[in-house]
């Protein structure tokens, strides 16, 4: 498939786990209903960003948030990126971990945030995610529409290696749930997410929560999809939205062969 309609889900995350599902159910029924075959959602999005609270959210792989997502992928025959949210393993481990359904409901794959978010700056954010959370050990990529796509989690986009392993592994696009902060999201945000859809020369999709001022971890929102020319196409801005994109292999193809780098990255 050459031309792919996607969507953005720039959700606003609460407290309240089944809001946040109504929330999501809304925003993929109206992005089915805008054509979109594959969606995705944010980091985190089932929970407050807080490592004081994931144990209490984290689910496994057939808990609630499952089944909600294979059934919404099933029902609206969409492949849908489940963001991120605290899977807890057998052994009690947690992880942030992307859940990936396909267009028949069935897990098409997992990513475990490989490089988890422990920052410190003077007088800025603070978070250290390795008290609780688990890391994952792998680079992510999966196939489905035609398309091969590398998935990653926020804190994950700042290491190139990983970006260029999934373009290894034959990504067209990079996706990444991600949750920046009123710190590094107006130093790094786009400029990470446009230098990794370069190195790639593949479409990147970055989905965040909805900007919300009222207390807890802020998101710096402004989801986006940027090209493989390293131009931003969307930009969310802060608000809650759904926003459907088209991306096009053409353009992959185009860059890749005008400015012919494969050879030095792989
Ligand atoms: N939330 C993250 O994992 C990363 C982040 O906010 C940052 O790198 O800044």
């Amino acid at each position: 498939m050459d031309k792919l309609q996607v969507a953005l889900l720039q959700l606003p995350v609460v407290a309240d786990k089944d809001e946040n599902l109504t929330k999501a159910a809304l925003g993929l029924r109206e992005a089915a209903g805008k054509g979109a075959r594959l969606v995705v959602l944010p980091e985190m999005w089932t929970t407050p960003y807080d490592t004081a609270v994931f144990a209490d959210y984290a689910e496994g792989r057939t808990g609630k948030t499952a089944t909600f997502l294979s059934n919404m992928a099933r029902e609206l025959e969409m492949v849908i990126v489940g963001g991120s949210i605290p899977e807890k393993d057998k052994a009690g481990r947690i992880y942030n971990t992307a859940f990936v359904f396909d267009a028949q409901g069935e897990p098409l794959a997992y990513h475990r945030k490989k490089h988890l978010f422990d920052i410190d700056i003077a007088g800025g954010q603070y978070f250290r995610e390795s008290d609780v959370l688990t890391p994952g050990e792998e680079s992510t990529t999966f196939e489905t529409l035609g398309w091969t796509f590398g998935l990653g989690i926020c804190f994950d986009v700042r290491f190139p290696d990983q970006a260029l392993d999934m373009v290894r592994q034959g990504a067209d696009c990079l996706i990444y749930p991600a949750a920046f902060n009123p710190s590094t999201g107006p130093l790094h945000w786009e400029l990470l997410m446009r230098a990794r859809a370069m190195d790639a020369q593949s479409w990147l999709l970055a989905c965040a929560p909805a900007r919300q001022t009222d207390g807890g971890y802020v998101s710096w929102a402004h989801s986006l999809v940027v090209n493989p020319w390293g131009t931003v196409e969307h930009d969310l801005g802060t608000g809650a939205q759904v926003r459907i994109a088209s991306l096009y292999k053409e353009s992959i193809e185009t860059v890749r062969a005008q400015i012919p780098i494969r050879g030095i990255q792989a």
